[in-house]
């Protein structure tokens, strides 16, 4: 199964690199958020403040690793890399693209991060979580795309390299 799978910290651009790419491919697209969304018809929001952190990942962990899918871009959201079952359905249907910022350029990306809904355990800044997944992603990524200093284009084109490189589409 031919599948692109993007992961990285929250504000990287995973769907929006992910779906003019999927468009470049001929592919279909799929959020994985909005699949949760659409599953447990609450906003994730919503998830996170009535199921706490857990909950959600435990959602998320669910929900990713029941994806059926076939020559799509999928966009997961930036926590997927707690849930281990996700994760090795994720590898297993397709290619996994980490999409990585330095922590300067994504802490200036990010402005409102509470308001994104991202998952932040009590006390835990955006530098601890950056800390905390780094090593998560690159222990599942097969390929490793440093968009610093890139232009969303610029992003897209070098996937799009790194897969034919790969030899993936
Ligand atoms: N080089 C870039 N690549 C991707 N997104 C960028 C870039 N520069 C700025 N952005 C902006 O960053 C945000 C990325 O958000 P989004 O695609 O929702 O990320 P994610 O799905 O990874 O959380 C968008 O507002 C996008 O316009
Ligand atoms: O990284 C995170 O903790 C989260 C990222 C979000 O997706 P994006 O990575 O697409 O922003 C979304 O899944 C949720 O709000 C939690
Ligand atoms: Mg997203």
């Amino acid at each position: 199964m031919n599948n692109v799978i993007l992961i990285g910290m929250p504000g990287v651009g995973k769907s929006t690199a992910g779906v003019v790419l999927a468009k470049i491919l001929g592919y279909e697209f799929i959020d994985s958020d909005l699949l949760i969304q659409k599953e447990e018809q609450r906003l994730l929001a919503e998830i996170i403040e009535q199921d706490g952190v857990d909950g959600f990942i435990a959602v998320e962990n669910r929900v990713n690793a029941s994806i059926e899918a076939e020559r799509s871009v999928i966009a997961t959201g930036g926590s997927v890399v707690y849930g281990e079952e996700a994760m090795e359905h994720l590898r297993k249907i397709g290619t996994v693209v980490y999409l990585r910022l330095s922590y300067r350029t994504l802490d200036r990306r990010l402005h409102n991060i509470k308001g994104r809904g991202v998952v932040l355990r009590e006390g835990q800044s955006l530098a601890d979580l950056y800390e905390e997944r780094t090593p998560l992603y690159e222990k599942y990524a097969d390929i490793v795309i440093d968009e610093e200093e890139l232009s969303i284009e610029e992003t897209i084109e070098n996937i799009q390299k790194a897969l034919y490189k790969a030899d993936n589409c």
